[in-house]
């Protein structure tokens, strides 16, 4: 008998989720393993294998170090997890900015080996260039305006955009860059409500915030920080259940319970087999 195949779940696409602007929020979360992805995928649009795993799941102080291998490790556990939703893989710091060859070889590289339909790039006014030349060849790019994470060590840390008019017009001039040049949304991340109206008004694409206000067309938090599971959490965060104190009782119990024998019990423990 032949196999059964299961009947394929189509994943939504760059040009589905393109065609949202204005419509229902996008609803996107990131992932870095294949169980999460699976109980995140059934609610969301978008998975985004964020660089964030760098602090998230290795313990890195910002997500410099984080490299195009960890990526693609991740990025495979995230498709096998999931089925429905776009999966979008960030580009690591210094995989994409030296040119637009650098930036297509390593985004290819990260479709191929992982399977995902798109990557991101954190987009300074420079990026319009590569966007295009990716776009153009076949390769579904979002962008990444305001806050860049990938830029901390130039401005000293993590901070938030658009609250003076010099770069309130950079970030806009950011956003369109990445917009005209194809991008298929535009994640705008810490900026002032009203710059994120002003740019989720101009922009083509749908803009999906973090920490830039419900003006925008979607939204994405990091899962471990709305899951309550990672101390340090910006502003912008609201945790939806907490995690960090639900595996502290499991452990703490767990810990008690081989010390005092009463683990594992009767029902752990293999027995002689009858015959
Ligand atoms: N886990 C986690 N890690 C992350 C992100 C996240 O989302 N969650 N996102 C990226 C980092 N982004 C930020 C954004 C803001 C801050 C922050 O600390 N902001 C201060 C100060 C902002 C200001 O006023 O300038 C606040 O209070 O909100 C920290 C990391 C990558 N790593
Ligand atoms: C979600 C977001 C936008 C936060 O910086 C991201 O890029 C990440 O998780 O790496
Ligand atoms: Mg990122």
């Amino acid at each position: 008998m032949s196999a059964q195949s299961e009947t394929p779940v189509k994943r939504l696409t760059p040009p589905e989720i393109r065609a949202r602007k204005g419509g229902d929020p996008l609803v996107c979360l990131t992932a870095y393993d294949a169980p999460t992805a699976g109980l995140l995928d059934p609610h969301c649009d978008v998975l985004l294998v964020g660089d964030s795993l760098g602090m998230v799941v290795h313990g890195l102080p910002n997500t410099i170090p984080v490299t195009l291998e960890m990526m693609i490790l991740h990025g495979q556990a995230v498709m096998r997890g999931s089925k429905r939703a776009l999966v979008v893989v960030d580009m690591p710091f210094s995989s994409y900015e030296r040119s637009k060859e650098q930036a297509f070889d390593n985004a290819a590289r990260v479709l191929r080996e992982t399977g995902a339909q798109a990557v991101k790039v954190e987009s300074g006014v420079y990026i319009g260039e590569t966007v295009r030349f990716l776009v153009e060849r076949g390769l579904p790019v979002m962008g990444h305006v305001g806050l860049r994470p990938q830029a901390a060590l130039v401005e000293g840390g993590f901070k938030a955009k658009g609250r003076k008019a010099d770069e309130r017009a950079r970030v806009l001039d950011e956003a369109v860059a990445a917009d005209e040049a194809g991008a298929f949304a535009l994640v705008i991340e810490g900026v002032a409500e009203d710059l994120a109206a002003e740019i989720t008004e101009k922009v083509s694409a749908p803009t999906i915030g973090i920490g830039a206000s419900a003006a925008c067309d979607g939204q994405i938090l990091v899962t471990n920080d709305m899951l309550g599971q990672f101390d340090w959490t910006p502003r912008f965060v609201k945790r939806y259940g907490d995690l960090k104190s639900l595996t502290e009782q499991a452990v703490k119990a767990y810990a008690d319970d081989v010390r005092a024998r009463a683990f594992p019990g009767p029902d752990q423990v293999y027995g002689a087999k009858k015959s």
